[in-house]
């Protein structure tokens, strides 16, 4: 299961960002390349396991978007992208991003109080960027079906459900300056 995802994180280059060892991946980063049979069996892993009732995909930007662009293509279902830049529209939310190397802004359209949604992002660390994002949805009184992520490092994962917030991964890892192994059976898709 998710063999190509697994494989191709076996062979991710680590570069230190400071102190945070960053493994570089085709989802996390679009670098080398992304092989759509990856984004295939990702995605229909996705549909196949989230709760697809949804009115709403909400990916964030950047690496959120080929994911979220696959399972709508494959679903019908439409997708905002939560953006790092301001509109200024009326019923944006600014939310504060905070991620094991950077800080930034990110801004919030195109979701309804009355939506259903399912969120979708390429990686969790210390979960800093979806806190402040569920959190605003949450506020604003939008229903999250899931919360799904391709890949989880670090305890973002047992932060946040410690929080009240519940993401499902579909495969875990460690990451060294070595380089990064799997961690099996340890998600809660796994
Ligand atoms: O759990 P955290 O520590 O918050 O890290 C996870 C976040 O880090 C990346 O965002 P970034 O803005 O670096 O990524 P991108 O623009 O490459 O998608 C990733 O897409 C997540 O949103
Ligand atoms: O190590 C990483 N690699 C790619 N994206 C990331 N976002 C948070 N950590 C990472």
């Amino acid at each position: 299961m998710l063999e190509i995802l697994k494989k191709s994180l076996k062979k991710a280059p680590i570069v230190k960002r400071g102190k945070y060892p960053y493994f570089i991946h085709p989802i996390t980063d679009g670098v080398p390349a992304i092989d759509p049979k990856l984004l295939d069996e990702i995605s229909d892993y996705i549909i196949e396991y989230c709760d697809m009732n949804v009115d709403r995909i909400l990916s964030i930007e950047a690496m959120g978007i080929p994911l979220a662009t696959a399972i709508s293509l494959k679903t019908g279902i439409p997708f905002s992208i939560v953006r790092k830049r301001q509109y200024q529209l009326p019923d944006e939310i600014k939310i504060s991003q905070s991620t094991g190397y950077s800080k930034g802004e990110l801004y919030i359209n195109g979701v309804e109080k009355k939506d259903r949604i399912l969120l979708v992002d390429d990686v969790i660390s210390t979960g800093g960027t979806l806190r402040f994002l569920v959190k605003a949805l949450e506020k604003k009184g939008v229903t999250i079906s899931d919360i799904i992520v391709i890949v989880g490092r670090g305890d973002g994962v047992q932060q946040l459900a410690g929080e009240g917030i519940r993401v499902k991964t579909l495969v875990d890892i460690a990451v060294s300056e070595d380089g990064v192994s799997i961690l099996e059976d340890t998600g809660e898709t796994n």
